[in-house]
This record gives structure tokens, C-alpha cells and sequence, in this order.
């Protein structure tokens, strides 16, 4: 039986003028965001990496790829510039998405995350799935689409307002993922079309519109709580005035990803991408913090073909670098993804598909053996 906090949306209980949030949002004090408009900034916000996805699609463009490879290699997110997209397509559904959270409940409600029978799925309007009441939940509601392969889309969850420039900006986001998946390839020495091809043809995507309404008390709560992305690589179209993101840097430090001009996007590697590339790219964890004005963003999740075997590809195990994660189906990752999402763990973790030397590492860590942290390291050995 569904919970029944799972259909008390957030945006509902901010319109009601509390002056903090309802205990439900309220994070434990060590759990706290330290700031409420971010972490560590400038120095590490002069540095932030861009990747210039034209000329990355240009192969001889050496110093493009050396670029994507640095930032994978540290920050494991980058901004992305030069993807032909006009400025008032971004606008534009940027301006849906927000006007869709805008609607009337009611209204709202016809594209519900619940089934008539009342149970949760994934896909739809609402917010993330609530399953104990223990579960501290994020201060922001969503609207989950399906947007790949075409024939899986399920329009009656579709806004009509919303639904053509969705069409239109995934096939402007999917040509930046095929472009950013190539380039990883390269960066690794491999054949441009390596992880397309792992990928398959008919690989997922799916689109998150997410909505964090103003918060009385932004130092309480998460915005969306820490997690690394269920996809191999996500693409990003944040709020084009509030701030809010931050990644996890070093496995300790919480810097803030800088407000992006308004035609650029981000793209943030997932899990699915770190056990291809065997721990070559790692997926960062992000969180957002709340703040006291209302912000969107829309993210794309790109996934390979369900019934693939995820597994560290073959081209990059062997000799010192042995398997780093077991082999599992792509859908088997993507149903733990929920699980592990709702604990606030990554997936990888939740579904315990680490593997020799890293899995040896982390039990001595956990024992108090001390040994290097490796987390924004990139390529390994
Ligand atoms: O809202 C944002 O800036 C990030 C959202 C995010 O990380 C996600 O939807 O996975
Ligand atoms: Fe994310």
C-alpha cells in the first residue's frame, strides 16, 4: 500500500505559509546543508570546466577531448557550450515546465505519479516514492516522463502544453549525450562509437522536471537530497537564475555549481557510466539546497537498452586493472535505483556489485585501515 505522505505535494504545504518546514523535511543536524546558498565557491567556480560540444565533435580537436577528459577527471560534470540549440527553444520549455508546476492541482493531478489503484510508479507528477515514515523527504515536486525509445513514451503523461518542445529540445539533448558518449570514448582510446554501441540504439532516456518551491527555512531541508544519477550520462537545463546545485568534490567538500548562462546546459556522468568505463569516470554525488525562491530544472537520464548486460567493458579490465563491478542487467540497476534512491545510497552500493581491490578497500576503510581516497580520481591506474 502506498505511504501516506506520497500524495502531499511540496509545493502544496509551502503555499500554506508555515514558518519552517513540517518535521516530514526536516533533515537530522548532522545531515544539515552548511550554508543555504551553497558550499565552497569561488576559487573552484574560476575553474569550472567547459566542454565545447561542436568541436568536440570534431575527432582531430585533440585539445577538446584533453578538456572533457580533465573535467571527467575531476569534477565529473562539466558545462557544455556550442550545442546549436536556440536560446528560445531552452526558454521555452524552461517556461512550460515552470508554467505546467503553476497549474492548479487538479489540473496537475491528471498526469499523477499514482496508479488508479493508488500505488506508486515512477513515471508521472508528484514527488519521489516515500516508503517509511522515517524517510526524510526533499523539499521539491517532479514531473517524470519517459522520453526513449519514442514508442515507450506514455502521453497521457504528457502536459499537451509541454509535450512538443519536450520532443524537440530531447532531440537537441540526445545529439549533446551521443556527442559528450563519444568523446568519452575517445578519451579512453577507444573507437568513437564504443560506448554508443554498448549503449544499443534503442538505449532510455528519461526527463525529470523538478520544482523546488520557496522554502521558510532553506538551512533545514534538502532541495533533493545527495545521490549520484541512474544513467550513464545525464544532461542538465538548470534554473537560469537560482543557484542551488552542488557536488560533492573529494569526498568531503560541497561546492556549488555556479549559476550557467542561459543557453548553456550541464551534463553529470551516472552510475551506469562508472561501471562501463570500469571506474574510469566516476559519477559524482550532487545534492541541491533549498532557498527562499522558487527554482526548476530538467534533467535527462540516458540508459542503456534494458536488457543489456551492464558490466566494466572488456577494453578496459585486464592485467592491473582486473573487474572493478559484477555483472547485472541494465534493468536490474534501474528498478534498484529506486530502492537505493528512497536510503539515500547509490545504487552500486544498494545492489553490492563492487568487486575485488575496490570492494578490499572499502571493507579495510571500514575497518580504520587508512589508504588514499581515489574518489575524484578519474582514470584509474
Ligand atoms: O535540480 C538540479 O539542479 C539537479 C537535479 C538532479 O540532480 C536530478 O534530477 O538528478
Ligand atoms: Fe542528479
Amino acid at each position: 500500500m502506498v505511504h501516506e505522505a506520497q500524495g502531499q505535494m511540496v509545493q502544496e504545504v509551502a503555499a500554506g505559509g508555515l514558518p519552517a518546514p513540517p518535521s516530514r523535511y526536516v533533515l537530522r543536524e548532522e545531515h544539515r546543508p552548511t550554508t543555504t546558498t551553497g558550499g565552497t565557491a569561488a576559487p573552484e567556480l574560476l575553474a569550472f570546466p567547459t566542454v565545447d560540444v561542436k568541436r568536440l565533435g570534431e575527432p582531430g580537436d585533440v585539445e577538446e577531448t584533453g578538456k572533457l577528459r580533465a573535467a571527467l577527471e575531476s569534477w565529473g560534470l562539466f558545462k557544455v557550450t556550442g550545442h546549436g540549440m536556440p536560446t528560445a527553444l531552452l526558454d521555452g520549455i524552461r517556461d512550460a515546465g515552470m508554467e505546467f508546476f503553476h497549474l492548479p492541482p487538479e489540473e496537475k493531478l491528471r498526469h499523477a505519479n499514482l496508479t488508479e489503484d493508488g500505488e506508486f510508479q515512477p513515471e508521472g507528477y508528484g514527488i519521489d516514492r516515500v516508503d517509511t515514515d522515517e524517510q526524510v523527504l526533499d523539499w521539491c515536486d517532479r514531473l517524470y516522463l519517459t522520453v526513449q525509445p519514442e514508442s515507450a513514451r506514455r502521453t497521457q503523461f504528457w502536459p499537451a502544453a509541454l509535450a512538443p518542445l519536450l520532443h524537440e529540445y530531447a532531440q537537441g539533448s540526445e545529439r549533446v549525450a551521443r556527442c559528450v558518449l563519444r568523446g568519452m570514448a575517445r578519451a579512453l582510446g577507444l573507437g568513437d562509437q564504443f560506448f554508443l554501441d554498448l549503449v544499443g540504439e534503442r538505449g532510455g532516456a528519461d526527463a525529470r522536471f523538478t520544482y523546488y518551491p520557496p522554502c521558510p527555512r532553506p538551512d533545514l531541508v534538502y532541495g533533493l537530497k545527495p545521490h549520484t544519477d541512474n544513467s550513464v550520462v545525464t544532461v542538465l537545463l538548470l534554473d537560469r537564475d537560482v543557484g542551488g546545485l552542488q557536488v560533492l568534490l573529494g569526498g568531503e567538500r560541497w561546492v556549488d555549481v555556479p549559476v550557467l548562462g542561459s543557453d548553456e546546459l550541464l551534463v553529470v556522468v551516472g552510475e551506469e557510466m562508472e561501471i562501463m568505463s570500469n571506474a574510469a569516470f566516476r559519477a559524482p554525488t550532487h545534492r541541491v539546497v533549498a532557498s527562499g525562491r522558487e527554482r526548476m530544472s530538467l534533467v535527462l537520464f540516458y540508459q542503456p537498452e534494458p536488457h543489456r548486460d551492464l558490466e566494466p567493458a572488456e577494453e578496459l579490465v585486464g592485467g592491473d586493472r582486473p573487474a572493478r563491478y559484477r555483472t547485472l542487467k541494465a534493468k536490474a540497476f534501474a528498478d534498484g535505483f529506486w530502492d537505493a534512491f528512497a536510503l539515500g545510497e547509490r545504487t552500486i552500493d544498494f545492489l553490492n556489485i563492487k568487486v575485488g581491490r575496490q570492494q578490499q578497500q572499502e571493507l579495510q576503510e571500514a575497518a580504520g585501515v587508512s589508504v588514499p581516497c581515489d574518489h575524484v580520481r578519474g582514470v584509474v591506474n
